[in-house]
């Protein structure tokens, strides 16, 4: 009966699709707690940490309010992954602060006898993390408003140079389109006065790139000459503006981009590479 309502087959699609990217999510999360147990262990540190705990469920249940779920929803989600990073890091049997009664509730009997041996960090953590195309469930149910707002952010923070010497000008009346391809994300943007905007309206050209190449770009590991010409970003519309963005994506004055913004651009670039090179060797 239920199954032939019209549409419910593809909505309960794109639901697993979500789940799915929910549980990759616990996986990766549960073994960078491995990694933060074996650093604490190293750092003689080694435990729960009852302050950061309350840090994590606090940020959780903001960032739900924020998007329209209910924090306690949030918060006890982050409960059970924090029971999970736990249980990964072995931390009931020895050092439970105080809350053995808590942990033993959440940790499996097998889990309770010995410490699980800790995996050697990178290569098997980068595996294990899905290809950006998995991704793009949970990060199309970021609502508009709020990729909107990231997007824009982020471009006046980068386009901040251009936008005061000029360079921006050829934008003046156009509409360009900006399509990470992997994830289903596509923007139109426009000059508003002096910044770039996302606009409702049909773009009159566009840059299509996966997100590790654009982010790749963006972190000056690819140039965008080299990426448009292995077709890894392509120019769809008017020729003559899709040009000429191309050709500022080349000579964007990236010194001029905040120095943190820099090095976190790199490192999430760098990161991204190694973590499609890691994908591509499991696959
Ligand atoms: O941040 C840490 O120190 C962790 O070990 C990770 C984590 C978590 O899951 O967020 C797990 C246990 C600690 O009590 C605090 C936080």
């Amino acid at each position: 009966m239920v199954a032939r309502v019209p549409g419910l087959a593809s909505v309960r699609t794109a639901i697993d699709g979500v789940d799915d990217g929910l549980i990759l999510l616990l996986a990766a999360r549960a073994r960078l707690a491995r990694v933060a147990g074996r650093l604490k262990a190293h750092a003689g540190a080694r435990g729960r940490d009852p302050g950061r705990e309350q840090d994590v469920r606090e940020r959780a249940a903001a960032l739900a309010t924020r998007v329209g779920v209910a924090p306690e929803v949030a918060s006890g989600v982050l409960s059970l992954a924090i029971g999970e990073a736990c249980r990964a890091q072995a931390l009931a049997t020895d050092m439970d602060q105080g809350q053995a009664g808590a942990m033993r509730r959440m940790m499996p009997a097998t889990m309770d006898a010995q410490a699980q041996p800790l995996p050697p960090v990178g290569e098997s953590l980068l595996r294990l993390l899905p290809p950006p195309r998995r991704l793009a469930p949970l990060l199309r149910a970021l609502p508009p408003s709020m990729q909107k707002r990231l997007l824009e952010r982020a471009m006046a923070k980068v386009l901040a140079g251009p936008m005061q010497d000029g360079t921006l000008d050829f934008m003046a009346g156009r509409r360009l389109g900006i399509e990470v391809g992997d994830l289903g994300l596509r923007w139109v943007v426009a000059l508003q006065g002096q910044r770039l905007a996302v606009v409702d309206a049909p773009a009159e050209a566009t840059v299509r790139g996966s997100a590790t190449d654009l982010l790749l770009l963006a972190g000056r590991l690819e140039d965008a000459d080299t990426l448009f010409f292995q077709r890894r970003l392509v120019l769809t519309g008017d020729i003559e503006l899709g040009l000429t963005a191309r050709n500022l994506l080349d000579r964007l004055p990236w010194e001029k981009v905040p120095l943190g913004l820099r090095i976190a651009l790199n490192r999430g670039a760098r990161f991204a590479r190694a973590a499609r090179g890691a994908y591509h060797a499991k696959t």
